[in-house]
């Protein structure tokens, strides 16, 4: 009979100093044989999930983790069971690297990730391990050359902004593409990911690194609009906005609000944490968040918090 209780995996995936990621080779006789991995293995009875992470590290690469905190869950069906990858991120190690049951181990430069090969369940995660923990959405700038708006930016660059949406509705194209220009050019030195709220056209023709699509424009769509690596991202409401986002290979989105401006359309945490247990992607939190939220978020199986009024 087919054993419906998916099979719990922990996993870590730990940073060195230069910011590469811990690897290791799956042996060739086990499942999923002869590739890459996080470490970490099968929670046995009685374990909170931190303690298999803690003793599978220890056991698989002689690592004592101090510090982790919950990266993304994915459900996977393999042929042989369904298993449930919970992923960590850890932030506080000692110890030095190596394969104690005789597999290869490696460290990987993050943009070197997408070209390993991995078992099936891992794609989504890679995802999150690229991504940072805070998206954060831009306000509107008044005009093309708005300084305020720059001189916020340039703010935002310096406290380590990473992954930046720029959303100006009131634009027309024009000043639009010449506004987004220019904030690449801002963010090129430090590899800020900017993604834009308008067409996959538009995206392509300023150079920016992926697109970021209303619910509305999600719907519209029957198929990813721009090949990978470029980022395609969109925002969503429901639980069927997620599955077609998925369905159509959407690499992550922002679901909310979490808080509303009236109570009674807020999402809060619970139907939050729902979601992200179904969903097969990295998945932020956003409506109404502060940097003071970013815990609650992980807690409920988010990649972190997006956000402007709070967060710009
Ligand atoms: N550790 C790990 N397992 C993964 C990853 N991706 C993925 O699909 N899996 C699957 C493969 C296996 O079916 C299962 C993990 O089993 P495992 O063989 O690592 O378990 P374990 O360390 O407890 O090994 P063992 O004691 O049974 O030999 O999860 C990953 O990135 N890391
Ligand atoms: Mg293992």
């Amino acid at each position: 009979m087919a054993n419906l209780t998916p099979l719990h995996v922990v996993a870590g995936v730990v940073r060195n100093a230069q910011g590469d990621i811990l690897l290791a080779r799956r042996h060739v006789t086990k499942e999923q044989g002869d590739l890459w991995e996080f470490p970490g293995g099968k929670r046995e009875q009685g374990e909170e999930p931190e303690q298999t992470l803690v003793r599978e590290f220890q056991e698989e690469v002689d690592i004592t983790i101090q510090r982790a905190r919950p990266l993304i869950r994915i459900r996977h069906t393999y042929t042989y069971r369904e298993v449930l990858l919970d992923v960590w991120s850890v932030e506080q190690f000692s110890g030095t690297a190596w394969g104690r049951e005789g597999q290869s181990v490696e460290w990987c430069a993050p943009h070197l990730l997408r070209l390993r090969t991995f078992p099936a369940a891992n794609y989504p995660i890679i995802n999150a391990v690229l991504l940072p923990a805070i998206y954060i959405i831009s306000t509107e700038p008044l005009k093309q050359n708005d300084p305020q708006f720059f001189y916020q930016l340039e703010k935002q660059i310096d406290n380590g902004l990473q992954l930046l949406q720029f959303r100006a509705g009131s634009l027309n194209d024009y000043e639009y593409c010449a506004c987004a220009e220019k904030i690449l050019t801002l963010c090129e030195p430090t590899k800020v990911q900017v993604l834009l709220h308008r067409t996959p056209q538009i995206v392509l023709s300023v150079g920016a690194h992926g697109v970021h699509l209303s619910q509305t424009a999600l719907l519209n769509l029957k198929e990813r609009p721009l090949k990978k690596p470029l980022w395609v991202a969109s925002s969503c409401h429901t639980l069927a906005d997620i599955q077609h986002a998925q369905s159509i290979g959407v690499d992550f989105l922002t679901l909310g609000a979490i808080r509303a401006p009236e109570p009674e359309n807020s999402l809060g945490w619970f139907n939050f944490f729902t979601c992200t247990e179904s969903a097969k992607i990295p998945v932020f939190a956003v409506g109404g968040l502060q940097y003071e939220d970013m815990s609650f978020a992980w807690a409920h199986g988010g990649q972190g918090i997006a956000g402007r009024q709070h967060l710009w």
